[in-house]
């Protein structure tokens, strides 16, 4: 690793509050700014950059999520599934973000090159963003804007061995998710998922109310659409039809346009093809019933949906492997 950073040691250096970091190649590009994969060689570790140019936030909103993304995510404790922020950076010009590495594809890209997902991979993803929901509602901050695309994927959880009477046992531990393995462990062979962008999360405390139309057309709750305040509930709902999309490779309510994509979410009747969902068990749409559910009152929260059989018969955290 050294080698590496010391290759690059004329990069940019950036002087952090609790550390210094290099500058290594752009993994990345959204509409503020660049990220770039950095090194501290205090810490021997690479770390993403996110630098966001304040030059570019023209309107009120993208300022708000400017300094959201930064305060909500410093407020939380660090989760497995939750990409943590390390250092920041604030200046008149940037605003730069010490972060998680995680690969440069997220759950959407996984979904375009393959189509759909089986179910049990699908089970593991979600028990994976059902726990960082959980975790953020525990200390009352709603996301608002959950869908595949801001779920980064890092290489899997590890397997550790358990036994050595020859036999390949082991249990898959999450805690550990996209660190190193040291030679008794093994890597879990499918990706794991960290929950990112902030930058529409709003702390709501204890049974507070949000307000306001905020989110992606194809994921957003009903009730976030017909005005008022609504709760962390709209979470579930998201969470609900990235479920689905990972299923079917589509999303469950279409319009050709974005209007039409409302009216659709609103009515939110739920349909399952048998072309794509014909080999989905009851439980895996049982569970998805339950989550998009236009009656929030009626909805899961996330620890219940983490405690549904079909989640906690086998996706789970914690889940024992064994080949
Ligand atoms: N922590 C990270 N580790 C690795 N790659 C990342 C990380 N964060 C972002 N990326 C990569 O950089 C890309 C851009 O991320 P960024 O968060 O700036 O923008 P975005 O959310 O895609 O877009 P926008 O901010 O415009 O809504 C992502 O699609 C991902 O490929």
């Amino acid at each position: 690793m050294k080698q590496a950073a010391a290759a690059a040691s004329d990069a940019r250096t950036l002087v952090g509050s609790s550390d210094s970091y290099i500058f290594l190649s752009e993994i990345g590009r959204g509409r503020f700014g660049t990220i770039h994969r950095c090194y501290s060689p205090t810490r021997d570790a690479f770390f993403a950059c996110k630098v966001i140019n304040k030059s570019l936030l023209s309107d009120p909103t993208d300022r708000q999520c400017l300094t959201n993304e930064p305060t909500i995510m410093s407020f939380l404790p660090p989760h497995p599934h939750v990409i943590r922020v390390h250092d920041s950076v604030d200046s008149p010009e940037s605003l730069s973000l010490i972060l998680d590495l995680c690969l440069p594809i997220t759950l959407h890209d996984l979904i375009v090159s393959e189509d759909r997902l089986p179910e049990p991979r699908v089970r593991r993803f979600m028990a994976q963003l059902l726990s960082s929901i959980a975790h953020c509602h525990a200390y009352g901050v709603v996301h608002r804007d959950i869908k595949p695309e801001n779920l980064l994927l890092v290489r899997g959880g590890r397997r550790v061995r358990e036994d050595n009477d020859g036999d390949r046992d082991y249990s898959y531990d999450a805690s550990k998710v996209g660190e190193d393995f040291s030679a008794e462990e093994e890597e879990f062979e499918d990706y794991g998922l960290k929950l990112g962008d902030f930058g529409s999360a709003e702390w709501l405390g204890e049974g507070g109310m949000a307000e306001g139309v905020v989110g992606t057309p194809h994921y957003v709750a009903p009730e976030v659409l017909r005005g008022g305040g609504y709760g962390e509930k709209v979470d579930l709902w998201s969470a609900g039809v990235v479920m689905y999309v990972m299923l079917a490779g589509f999303e469950p309510f279409r319009g050709e346009s974005v209007e039409k994509v409302f009216e659709a979410v609103c009515r939110g009747n739920l349909r399952f093809p048998t072309r794509v969902f014909g080999g989905v068990s009851a439980e895996a749409k049982d569970l998805l019933r339950k989550m998009i559910c236009r009656d929030a009152s009626r909805r899961l929260t996330a620890e219940q949906a983490l405690r549904h059989s079909w989640v906690a018969n086998g996706g789970g955290a914690g889940q024992r492997v064994v080949n």
